[in-house]
């Protein structure tokens, strides 16, 4: 597998451009009873202000850890090398977050880079009302009134599309849709204003037409917050969507970080290749299924693999073919 290979167009770390946060080197193992774990090994990803970075790649390559170092969020069995420079927004301070204390790092946490989680109902505490919720940041980071803090939290939920804010703010957590959840989430994320938001798959838990909407909230947030988001998905189809640029990780290692369109359409890693050959495109479907059927002098093709049922054998008409099977990642 090659070094990290840097696309045209895609930022390269450098003294004159302004990153909201720069990870270099970084290095992560865990301590485990068969040995160590070596999850992350010599990480190079910058994010500048309002970009979308998407992290992919296999079950296992580092996402997560990744995204956990950002946060100072790794568990106690971790060992970390390296830097992960974070800004605050302003671009007017700047923390190591592998060097800070927890003391330091519950500061940055919030003000400067929040969590969007995968599973929103385990993110919220059933107990408190989501207005409580929303403005636990605020509490802790400063004196806001009651009254302040409901105003915010009021304001928030409005920006990130729950209707009746005024009522919903005292409303509990079972009181929402799964897809509402993830919005308040998202508020509880914003209430800082942070300059980063780090989302591990935001919307895998959520129905398809759901996520499409929280794609669109955070697209909004990017677009109205100008805040940058770190975004780790499995789903190529988001990538295509939302990112702005993407890194590819394999192994540990970013093996490409490239402009989201460079890597679709001109990548330059072996294992970035493979990535994108096993995404299916529907135009491509149903050209290897007409092609099969020109070939044969019945003009039937067998249905492709992803819309055949197991022992099913019976023909698929070249033309319709390819229409039952539903490719999840279809970014074409
Ligand atoms: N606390 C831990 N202790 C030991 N090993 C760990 C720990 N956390 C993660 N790992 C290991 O680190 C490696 C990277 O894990 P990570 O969760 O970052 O993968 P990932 O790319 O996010 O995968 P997925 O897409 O499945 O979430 C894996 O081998 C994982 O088993």
């Amino acid at each position: 597998m090659s070094a990290t290979t840097t696309t045209q167009g895609a930022p390269a770390a450098s003294d004159d451009v302004r990153h909201v946060v720069e990870i270099r080197d970084l290095a992560v193992s865990f301590a485990t009873d068969a040995g160590a774990v070596r999850a992350v090994d010599g990480v190079d990803l910058t994010v500048r202000p309002g970009e979308v970075l998407a992290v992919v790649g296999e079950s296992g390559s580092g996402k997560t850890v990744t995204a956990s170092t950002i946060l100072g969020l790794l568990p106690e069995n971790a060992t970390t090398r390296g830097a992960v420079v974070l800004s605050n927004k302003a671009g007017t301070d700047e923390h190591d977050i592998v060097a800070l204390s927890p003391k330091q790092l519950r500061r940055v946490r919030g003000t400067d880079v929040a969590m969007v989680f995968q599973e929103p109902s385990a993110a919220l505490n059933p107990v408190f009302t989501i207005g409580w919720q929303i403005t636990e940041g605020l509490r802790a980071h400063g004196a806001v009134s009651a009254k302040e803090g409901r105003a915010r939290a009021v304001e928030i939920l409005a920006r990130v599309g729950i209707p009746d804010p005024e009522e919903r703010v005292d409303h509990y957590p079972h009181q929402f849709s799964g897809g509402q959840k993830q919005r308040i989430i998202i508020a509880m994320a914003l209430v800082l204003d942070p300059g980063l938001i780090v989302a591990d798959e935001p919307t895998t838990a959520l129905d398809v037409t759901v996520q499409a909407e929280i794609l669109d909230l955070l697209r909004r947030v990017r677009d109205e917050f100008g805040t940058a988001i770190v975004l780790i998905t499995h789903n190529m189809g988001v990538v295509a969507d939302l990112a702005d640029t993407v890194a590819v990780m394999y192994q540990g290692k970013v093996v490409e970080q490239a402009a989201s369109h460079d890597l679709f359409t001109d990548p330059q890693d072996d294992y970035t290749k493979r990535l994108l050959g096993s995404v299916p495109r529907i135009g491509e479907a149903r050209e290897r299924t007409a092609a099969r059927a020109a070939a044969r002098p019945d003009g039937w093709a067998e249905a492709p693999p992803s819309s055949r049922r197991e022992g099913s054998r019976s023909p698929t008409r070249a033309g319709s073919a390819g229409r039952g099977s539903r490719p999840s990642a279809a970014w074409t």
